[in-house]
Parts: C-alpha cells; sequence; structure tokens
C-alpha cells in the first residue's frame, strides 16, 4: 500500500512546549511495531497525528501519500484507530455497530470479526453498555484486526485484557494480519507484546531514541542475567535476584529481546542504536 513517512515533524499543544520535535521516520508495510514510552512521552498524541485527529505545527507527514489532516475518505479507510478508552457507541450491540462501520472499510472482513469475538468470548448481541472495560476493548479490537486498513493504530490493546485474551491477542495479531497491512502499537505495558514486534520505537523527551528491528536488536545485542555484575555490560539493573544486563553481542549465543531492559537503558540515555549493525534512525 505504501509508506508512512514522517520529515522533521513538531507538536505542541496550544500554549503547552514542544512535545515532539524535529521527528524523522518511515514505516513500510507489512510490520508490526510498538511505540514505548513513559507515561506522558506522547504515543496516544503520536497515534492521533497519524490517523489526522490532531494536526503537526511543522515538518511533513504523508501516509500512503495522504496527508492526515485533510481526512480524506480515501485515507480514512485506510486507517483503524482503537484509543484506550472506550470509542463504540454503548446503546449497540458489537454485531450492530459492525453493520453500520463495514461500508467504511472496502476490505472489512465479517467473518474474521465473528470469529475474532468468539474467540475473545464476547457476546457479538450484548449492548456495548452492558460489556466490561476489557470487553469492550476486545471488540474495538476485533474490528481493528477485520478492518483490512492498511495502517491500524492500537493505543494501550492490552490495557484491561485478562492473561488469557492478551494470548490471544497477540497470537491472533499475528496470523490476521497481511503483508500489506501496518500496525502501531502503543504501550507501556512491555512485557504484553513480546514475541509480538517486528520493530521497536522509544519515544523519549520528544524524541524517538530508538527505531529497531527486532531482528537487529537480537543479532547485534546479548541480554543476560547473573548473580554478580559484568563488567562490559552497555547496561545493568540489579534488583535482589541477580543482575539483568545488555551485552554487545559477538559470541554469545542469540537471546530474546529483554524489551524492559531495552528500554530503561535507552530511556536512562545509553547510545544503544550505537551498538545495532542496521539501526533505522538515531536521535540519541
Ligand atoms: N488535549 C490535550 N491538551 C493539552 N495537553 C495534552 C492533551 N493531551 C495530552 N496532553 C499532554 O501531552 C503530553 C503527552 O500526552 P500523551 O497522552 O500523548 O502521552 P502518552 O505517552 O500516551 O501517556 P500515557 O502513557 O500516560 O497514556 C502529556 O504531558 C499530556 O499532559
Amino acid at each position: 500500500m505504501g509508506k508512512v513517512v514522517i520529515e522533521q515533524m513538531g507538536f505542541s499543544y496550544p500554549g503547552k512546549p514542544k512535545l515532539f520535535e524535529g521527528l524523522d521516520l518511515t514505516l513500510a508495510s507489512g510490520q508490526v511495531v510498538g511505540l514505548l514510552g513513559k507515561n506522558g512521552a506522547g504515543k496516544s498524541s503520536f497515534l492521533q497525528i497519524l490517523a489526522g485527529l490532531l494536526f503537526p505545527n511543522d515538518g511533513q507527514l504523508s501516509v500512503f501519500g495522504y496527508i492526515p489532516e485533510q481526512r480524506s475518505p480515501a485515507f480514512l479507510q485506510e486507517v483503524f484507530f482503537v484509543p484506550d478508552e472506550n470509542f463504540l457507541p454503548e446503546h449497540l450491540s458489537a454485531q450492530a455497530y459492525q453493520l453500520i462501520l463495514q461500508p467504511f472499510y472496502p476490505r472489512f472482513d465479517r467473518e474474521t470479526f465473528t470469529r475474532l469475538l468468539d474467540r475473545f468470548e464476547v457476546n457479538s448481541q450484548e449492548k456495548i453498555k452492558n460489556l466490561s472495560f476489557g470487553q469492550q476493548k476486545k471488540v474495538g479490537l476485533a474490528m481493528a484486526l477485520s478492518s483490512g486498513c492498511a495502517l491500524i493504530l492500537l493505543d494501550e490493546p492490552t490495557n484491561g485484557l485478562d492473561i488469557s485474551s492478551k494470548s490471544a491477542f497477540r497470537k491472533e495479531l499475528i496470523s490476521v494480519l497481511s503483508e500489506d497491512q501496518t500496525v502501531v502499537i502503543a504501550t507501556h505495558l512491555i512485557r504484553d507484546l513480546e514475541n509480538t514486534l517486528d520493530r521497536v520505537m522509544i519515544l523519549d523527551q520528544g524524541q524517538i531514541k530508538l527505531d529497531a528491528d527486532l531482528s537487529d536488536l537480537a543479532d547485534s545485542l546479548h541480554f543476560g542475567f547473573s548473580q554478580s555484575e559484568v563488567s562490559d555490560a552497555i547496561f545493568s539493573q540489579s534488583s535482589a535476584l541477580g543482575v539483568q544486563f545488555i551485552q554487545e553481542r559477538t559470541t554469545q549465543a542469540q537471546t530474546v529481546v529483554n524489551l524492559e531492559l531495552l528500554f530503561e537503558g535507552v530511556t536512562a540515555g545509553v547510545p544503544i542504536a550505537s551498538f545495532l549493525s542496521k539501526t533505522n534512525s538515531l536521535t540519541v
């Protein structure tokens, strides 16, 4: 479908200091991207800018060749945004709302929607207002994953989901997506995204401090645990149980990327990107 291209983008809420400044970013299709950041880092605002709900103050933003703030019908039918809070009409059932929504999304797959609601154990006939927060969340996620949209934006998708629903969401996300779809997931529940992401972006102090493919992180870094300090660690964190550390990977076995430790390192100012072989962008 094309790309999302951000060039030198700046954004601030009226009367507030800059939230983003000089952001550069390109998202190709076929990736699940995790957007990580502390509370208030701007993750939700970033998604809303991509969805055309907030407008950048500076720079360029193009989503598949469209300018989101123009909110053209051709753009809107390619973007599905699931906010953290319920966005569904409370007086309708999931099934009734799906019928209203479907004509706006040409590739909406009704069978997938029905299957996902079953999988998520949500009653499609029940009015939204009678569903729990987690069940409402699952209706929104089922809609997004069935929408066929080229860009799917999920704000804290696992917030409010129980353990088995988180696992079901991860599995369905990977199985339902096609190569021409891009998903951006904003979250601070980092562990919930394990084994799901193709790429991670860490937003901190108005900048993207790390933007890297998970495969590159796993190739270039070694994530370990030791009872004592490790002398050549790039970053380490001690707890009562021992020391978690990140090393540059040379001959060590490949390890699963510890996203939480990576996040702590990057937000502590460690120039992790300089240890990677194929970094997408580096602003540290
Ligand atoms: N409508 C608004 N008007 C003014 N400031 C806002 C508005 N919405 C958010 N902000 C401010 O912008 C900053 C970023 O908020 P945002 O919700 O994008 O962060 P976040 O990373 O999603 O945070 P969280 O993890 O807590 O959801 C915060 O300082 C917040 O107070």
